[in-house]
């Protein structure tokens, strides 16, 4: 017979008798004799740290000798134990309880230490800070205040950094110091961390690539038809792509030919190279003047990652090849500004984010001439750059490179008589309506349709495309999401979401996943309560500092089995090799979303699992949502098209009761952490808006005055308390790591239920 720990609240007994190892010695002459159920002696059995390969749950315990009788709707348990034996067995399992206790004390200073690891890192960031810059999808929280700060405050805070240094050296000496104290696993864990450099660090692995010295290089004569130079063909045989994907291999001979190109294709078929391929082709053919500098490309990305993604994928082309490799520059918010402008001055292939790149070429240093100069602009991930009110600096940038003169008043709202350059637009996922009117199939139809399909062609105009009608390409016109992505939901209430996400992670031990919320509050809450847990979890949204994003993408890309919890920020283009799941935790707000958060995953043949966590009352929404982004989808040929139903995947609930008790205390315990920051951060506040007043802030006297008051600042003090009452007792009862039965068999999730979109 196997429990929960709890000894208190048993959350599902079953009849079952399991087969027991080591079977205790009972007379079996012994009479049968009645037992309460907390006289039952436990045993822990012991189990792996995490599921691996292991089929069930761990956490398991098991007793023997025990028959469970059934009387009416009441159960007694009957055993042939004497009391002394009993006694023996009770003994032995409080001391595996001390032992839960003592690991959940470790497990609390594993946590203190990275609190104050990210505080440190965030201290040592400030005074490296320079401000926030570009528009990243906005969020919830965070990121209305990180489109509000302008990069203006760039100098400034330069200079600030130079005041800062000895400080800073302080810290990082006493880091150090902590480091060598701590067990000699962590420690290598914090090495690898460490020595990580911070900027395209996050994508090291793209820029340095499969190629060289493993197998050699491959034939890449299946590129033939593309049309490409020794040189080209020499870096993708380095980089092992034997072959085109659709999109490249439909888009680039158009663009070598020099057309105006929309290429839709679906998420992770390669749409970077599909114009890289031909920069690169356009920089070999008449490398830029060495006098009059001017960059060969413009492409612009609507978040700061993937613009960094961008770079290093480009990179990778260009680096090892037979040829002067291209200097690429990435001009993102949250860098500093004067470094980038050096670097803009020299670039052949310019990578930004809107609002810095409108800062740096608006800012009057001379750059916009030669920027009027480009060959391509590339608008990746346009549909969300062109969506109306998002991006007011990228209509600006467009507007200022198809100025004739910048000073010339009278022409400064008037278009250039002839543009020069190609316009290149890629994205996964364009309007329907406008979709159909690239394809020449333009519907009529009016209402909410309409008006968002006049909008994205008043927006493509504002792209002042070099002809008149651009090529439209569609690699994939019978489907959006990737071939090998299986697609599901998880139904809860929507109250124990928390407890469904640890389940569902723990059902997929040791395989990289990404997270999506719906707020940046969210990503701060949950990323703590996965950590609590012992998952190694990493946040991701736009109110965080540039260089911890990075941070968090470089630990999600190198670590396997690691978990990132992100916003929509990490929705679109992020290309990180073995994503397997994505989890829904907030469902996505549109479509579009859905799409391109599943598609990271399943990307470049390879397959993963996109599930949506949904609270009852959503359920019918996400199936509208999920049916309309398969309706999109045309019929393959000589199949009859059928709406897509996606599955509600079998969960056994009584795993995840099992887990709960866990699950709320890694809660309480996360929300405490989170109570007990708000308080400094709003003591901070306070304290400064008191110096501005002149007057002397007490926080212990303020809160005093404040008693009685309810409002803002309640719930916090109640979290608090409920941390300080959170005893390693009650974490040692309610089941720690080891406390969770489960059994072979009863696994908590079954994958039977996932469809695929074919
Ligand atoms: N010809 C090729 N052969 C093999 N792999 C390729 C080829 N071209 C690109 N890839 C790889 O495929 C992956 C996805 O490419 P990429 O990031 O360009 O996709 P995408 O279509 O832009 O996706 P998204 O819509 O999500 O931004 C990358 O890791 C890239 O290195």
């Amino acid at each position: 017979m196997k429990r929960p720990r709890s000894s208190q609240k048993p959350a599902h007994f079953t009849h079952k008798r399991q087969k027991v190892e080591k079977p205790v010695a009972v007379k079996t002459s012994a009479p049968r004799r009645k037992i309460g159920i907390n006289d039952l002696s436990w045993k822990a059995v012991s189990m792996p740290d995490r599921l691996e390969d292991f089929e069930g749950f761990y956490g398991l315990e098991e007793i023997d000798d025990v028959d469970v009788v059934k009387e009416g709707a009441t159960l007694r348990f009957e055993t042939r134990k004497t009391e002394e034996q009993l006694e023996k067995e009770k003994e032995e399992g409080k001391k595996r309880e001390e032992e839960i206790a003592r690991e959940f004390e470790e497990m609390k200073d594993r946590q203190g230490d990275v609190d104050l690891e990210v505080q440190e890192e965030e201290e040592a960031e400030e005074s490296e800070w320079e401000g926030f810059g570009d528009s990243d999808v906005e969020e919830e929280e965070g990121g209305a205040k990180a489109q509000q700060n302008g990069d203006a405050n760039d100098v400034v805070e330069a200079k600030e950094e130079k005041e800062a240094r000895p400080t800073k050296k302080t810290k990082a000496e006493k880091k150090a110091e902590r480091q060598e104290a701590k067990g000699k696993k962590d420690k290598a864990q914090h090495e690898i961390r460490d020595e990580q450099p911070i900027g395209n660090g996050a994508f090291d692995l793209l820029a340095n690539a499969p190629s060289d010295d493993d197998d050699g290089d491959v034939d890449v004569s299946a590129w033939e038809d593309v049309g490409l130079s020794k040189e080209t063909l020499a870096s993708l045989s380095k980089l092992k792509f034997s072959q085109p994907t659709t999109i490249q291999s439909l888009a680039i001979p158009e663009v070598l030919a020099g057309r105006d190109v929309i290429g839709k294709a679906s998420t992770g078929s390669g749409k970077t190279l599909a114009f890289g391929i031909p920069i690169l082709e356009s920089y070999l053919a008449s490398p830029p003047d060495s006098k009059q500098h001017t960059p060969t490309a413009l492409i612009i990305s609507p978040t700061r990652e993937l613009a960094h993604q961008l770079s290093a994928h480009l990179t990778a082309l260009c680096s090892d090849g037979d040829f002067k490799a291209p200097s690429i520059a990435t001009v993102t918010g949250g860098l500093a500004v004067q470094k980038q402008r050096r670097q803009l001055e020299k670039a052949d292939i310019v990578v930004g984010t809107p609002g810095r790149l409108w800062e740096v070429i608006s800012s009057g240093q001379g750059l916009l001439a030669s920027f009027k100069k480009i060959r391509f602009l590339v608008v990746d991930e346009a549909d969300r750059l062109l969506s109306q009110g998002s991006y007011k600096e990228l209509g600006e940038i467009l507007k200022i490179l198809d100025r004739d003169d910048e000073t010339d008043e009278t022409a400064k709202h008037a278009p250039a008589t002839e543009i020069q350059r190609q316009t290149l637009v890629f994205s996964a996922t364009f309007h329907k309506g406008l979709q159909q009117k690239l394809a020449g199939k333009g519907p009529k139809g009016g209402g909410d349709l309409m008006n968002k399909q006049e909008s994205m062609e008043y927006l493509l105009k504002k792209l002042n495309f070099r002809e008149e009608k651009p090529k439209f390409i569609d690699a994939n016109p019978t489907s959006q999401m990737a071939t090998g992505l299986k697609e599901g939901l998880i139904e809860c209430a929507g109250t124990e979401k928390d407890l469904f996400l640890y389940a569902l992670l723990l059902y997929h031990p040791k395989k990289r996943a990404l997270i999506f919320t719906n707020s940046v509050s969210a990503v701060r809450r949950v990323t703590p309560f996965l950590q609590n847990l012992d998952l190694p979890a990493f946040p991701l949204h736009s109110g965080m500092m540039q260089k911890a994003r990075l941070r968090s993408v470089e630990r999600f890309t190198q670590r396997p089995g690691s978990i990132l919890v992100a916003t929509d920020v990490a929705a679109r283009g992020l290309d990180i090799p073995g994503v397997e799941l994505i989890v829904h935790y907030h469902l996505p707000r549109a479509a579009d979303t859905y799409v391109h958060r599943s598609g990271r995953t399943a990307r470049a043949a390879a397959s993963g699992s996109s599930i949506l966590i949904c609270a009852p009352e959503e359920v019918a929404g996400v199936r509208r949502l999920v049916a309309k982004v398969h309706s999109r989808n045309e019929a393959a040929p000589g199949k009859k098209k059928s709406a897509f139903f996606i599955r509600t995947l079998d969960i056994d609930r009584r795993i995840v009761s099992r887990l709960k008790p866990r699950a709320v205390l890694s809660k309480q315990l996360s929300d405490a952490t989170i109570a007990k920051e708000k308080k400094h951060s709003e003591d901070d506040w306070m304290r400064e808006a008191a110096e501005e007043l002149g007057v002397d802030y007490d926080s212990e006297s303020f809160e005093q005055e404040a008693k009685g008051r309810k409002g803002r600042g309640s719930g916090r003090k109640k979290k608090e308390k409920e941390a300080r009452q959170l005893t390693k007792g009650r974490w040692g009862v309610a089941g720690g790591a080891e406390g969770l039965a489960g059994a072979e068999g009863e696994c908590g999730v079954s994958e039977r239920y996932l469809t695929s979109g074919d």
